[in-house]
């Protein structure tokens, strides 16, 4: 789940302070207070590291904002041969050592008291915003760009694999004890389509993070995946993460016995009554078995969600012993 951020107090006071996004994501000392914030209140037995999937982007020549009320903006999207020809190969090192050091002092920490987490976009997902030109409800740019010129496209979506893999070893070599690929928005393309434009992508971006960090735990998110779930494992990764319009039971007897689950309590639940979220809790951790699985919400928490909630979602699930 996305565990720091608005619904928290002490991030608001935070933000009050630093007002803009990227500085806060973009800055050492801040990304650790953040990244620990939840930590500190909850006790999850993972720590997020406080970034963006777009932080990448100025590295690679692509300028973006986070702007408060509109979200992720890129001020020129690629739509273009010769916009996607300007496209650098992301150099972790050289562009986020900000990220580096962050994980590395998140580790020490967080002790082995909990896993340190990152996190990256998928070729896809990112591709969307970059063509977008930011969030989009219909995704007709990025459509109208696959299925005219395709080859543009999947340009596009190489430079990000090569890239996104790099990013991967990158985080790893710092510290991140496991990485999630957020497959956001895969889950707008059909089946054939994923299989031409997404599912190819992180094939290659497992394959490549495994030939040098075998043991490394990957997760895949997409969001609304339900069309798409038998294709998911398919990808490689270890663990596939499910939101809560997939019945746990079902997604588990879908993907197959070779991947482990993440997810799925709908985040609106933390809005209901501490009973009500108990009973949640027991239900998913009971569909999905007793091994593989990482409970977990189906997304991030919602803006407005009770802290008090979230630590009896904490409360109940650490109770649980098989
Ligand atoms: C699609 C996507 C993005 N970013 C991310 C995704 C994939 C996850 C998903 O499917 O939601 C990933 C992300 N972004 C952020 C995290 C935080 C890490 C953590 O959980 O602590 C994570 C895991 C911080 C953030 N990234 C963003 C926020 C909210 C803005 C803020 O707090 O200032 C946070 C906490 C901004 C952001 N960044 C993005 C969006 C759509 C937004 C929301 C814009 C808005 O609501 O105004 C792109």
């Amino acid at each position: 789940m996305r565990q720091a951020g608005r619904y928290m107090k002490s991030y608001q006071l935070l933000c009050e302070r630093y007002p803009k996004f990227r500085e806060r994501s973009e800055n050492v000392d801040l990304v650790v207070e953040i990244s620990l914030q939840p930590w500190k209140v909850f006790k999850p037995d993972g720590v997020i590291l406080f970034s963006d999937i777009l932080t990448p982007l100025p590295g690679m020549n692509i300028p973006f904002d986070i702007v408060k009320g509109k979200g992720p903006v890129i001020y020129d999207p690629l739509r273009t041969a010769a916009a996607v020809n300007e496209v650098r190969e992301f150099v972790p090192e050289e562009w986020v050592p900000y990220v580096g050091q962050a994980l590395n002092l998140l580790r020490q920490e967080v002790k082995n008291e909990a896993a340190v987490l990152g996190f990256v976009g998928a070729p896809f997902t990112l591709a969307s915003y970059c063509v977008e030109g930011g969030s989009s409800k219909n995704f007709t740019m990025i459509k109208k760009l696959a299925f005219s010129e395709p080859a543009i496209l999947h340009n596009l979506l190489q430079k990000f694999t090569t890239s996104m893999a790099n990013y991967i070893k990158y985080q790893a070599d710092n510290g991140a004890q496991a990485v999630q690929i957020f497959d956001s928005w895969a889950t707008e393309l059909s089946p054939a389509d994923f299989e031409e434009f997404s599912l190819p992508y992180l094939k290659q971006i497992v394959d490549s993070v495994r030939e040098t960090h075998p043991d490394l735990p990957l997760i895949l998110y997409a969001s609304g995946s339900g069309g798409l779930l038998e294709r998911l494992p398919l990808s490689g990764v270890d663990v596939v993460s499910l939101d809560w319009t997939v019945d746990m039971a079902e997604g588990r007897k879908r993907l197959g016995s070779n991947v482990a689950v993440q997810g799925n309590v709908d985040p609106g639940v933390l809005f209901g009554s501490k009973e009500f979220i108990s009973k949640r809790i027991y239900d998913t951790v009971q569909k999905a078995g007793n091994v593989g699985h990482v409970l977990n919400l189906g997304h991030g928490i919602k803006v407005g969600t009770p802290e008090e909630n979230v630590a009896h979602f904490f409360e109940v699930a650490k109770g649980i012993r098989y």
